[in-house]
């Protein structure tokens, strides 16, 4: 099961990306949101470092979003419909790290938008 190709690689990691989006509903906010802020920054001539700060933020919203989803699918795996206690860390803990990134990059927007306002 091995891919041999790096094209491969591309390809199921991309096909991750879109299942994520496909089956989760705060993917698809946080992809809504994104488009949303890079189209004011667009607005508000963001500056090169700006960007940088935004993109960069943006990108652990996503990054953390992921992989909070594969801790889900991987403990669903698992556990099946059986209550593990252990399977319940995992989640709350992976929870815990997308309402971090989500915190940060709210913090973030603000001190980068309010003094644009
Ligand atoms: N197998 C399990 N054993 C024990 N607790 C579980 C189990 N599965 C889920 N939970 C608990 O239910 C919560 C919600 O789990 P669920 O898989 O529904 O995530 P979710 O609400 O869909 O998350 P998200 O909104 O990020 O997609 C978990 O954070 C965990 O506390």
């Amino acid at each position: 099961m091995k891919n041999r190709h790096l094209a491969d690689s591309f390809k199921c990691a991309f096909r991750g990306i879109f299942q994520a989006f496909k089956t989760e509903r705060n993917f698809k906010l946080h992809v809504l949101a994104t488009i949303i802020v890079l189209l004011l920054a667009w607005y508000f001539n963001f500056t090169k470092w700006e960007y940088i700060i935004l993109v960069i933020t943006i990108l652990i919203v996503m990054i953390t979003e992921l992989l909070n989803t594969a801790v889900e699918y991987t403990v669903d795996l698992v556990c099946g419909n059986k209550y593990n206690q252990l399977g319940k860390y995992a989640k709350d803990i992976a929870a815990g790290a997308t309402l971090l990134a989500a915190f940060g990059a709210v913090i973030i927007g603000c001190i980068l938008f309010i003094p644009k306002i």
